[in-house]
């Protein structure tokens, strides 16, 4: 089976990666097989800029193929926060539990018809030697009022998807990988994937 290193040490994008990836014939390698690998900074303005800027770091440490995946969540009442601070938006320690807190306690007086929100994921493929390539794909839906479902991880307990009629928290793995952020932009990079891999990639 070939392999592919997802530079992320996200284990709910991990396990996403692992399940989207099997049916294409790759196995999945993530930083969290590497522990001791150093964090890279996210200093990019956007989405793009820092899954670059993930991908690009990891594949020149490794001599390899890498994906990596910069997302959040985009809310238009906030005017687009909590973005590409996602992450760390109720501060460093990235805790997924205060991040929907948060999200709550700001959208408290904002009316139903007004709490649209996206799920944006950018992907960044780059290898040894070729110009890193990025993809994007969005999942509209909007914000609860309450967590509901146990399912995914970051703010899927908190975002509705009219797609399924459920929050995103609630449904089954393959379910989200469907019609997930996610999900959409790894098709785009799909037919990309060949001309990247390296042939370090057959393990
Ligand atoms: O499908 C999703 N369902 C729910 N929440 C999600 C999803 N996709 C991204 N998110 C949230 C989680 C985190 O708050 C932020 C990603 O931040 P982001 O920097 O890309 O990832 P991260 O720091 O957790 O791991 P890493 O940079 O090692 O890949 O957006
Ligand atoms: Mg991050």
């Amino acid at each position: 089976m070939q392999e592919v290193i997802i530079a992320t040490k996200n284990a709910g994008k991990a396990r996403e990666f692992e399940r989207m990836f099997k049916p294409l014939g790759y196995e999945v390698k993530t930083l969290l097989d590497y522990p001791d690998f150093h964090d890279v900074e996210e200093t990019g303005s956007t989405f793009e800029e820092n899954a670059i800027l993930k991908a690009e770091a990891v594949s020149e440490a490794f001599g390899r193929m890498v994906i990596a995946d910069d997302s959040g969540l985009i809310i238009d009442a906030l005017g687009g926060k909590p973005g590409i601070y996602s992450a760390r938006y109720a501060g460093e320690e990235k805790n997924d539990q205060k991040n929907m807190e948060k999200v709550l306690d700001e959208l408290e007086s904002i009316p139903d018809h007004k709490r649209q929100a996206r799920f944006y994921c950018a992907l960044a493929i780059a290898a040894p030697g070729k110009t890193t390539v990025t993809v994007a794909g969005t999942c509209e839906g909007h914000i609860l009022r309450e967590k509901r479902g146990t399912n995914g991880f970051g703010y899927d307990p908190i975002f509705f998807t009219e797609e399924k009629n459920k929050a995103m928290a609630e449904l089954m793995p393959e379910e989200k990988s469907q019609i997930s952020h996610r999900a959409h932009a790894l098709k785009k990079l799909e037919e990309l994937l060949p001309s990247f891999v390296t042939g370090a990639e057959n393990s």
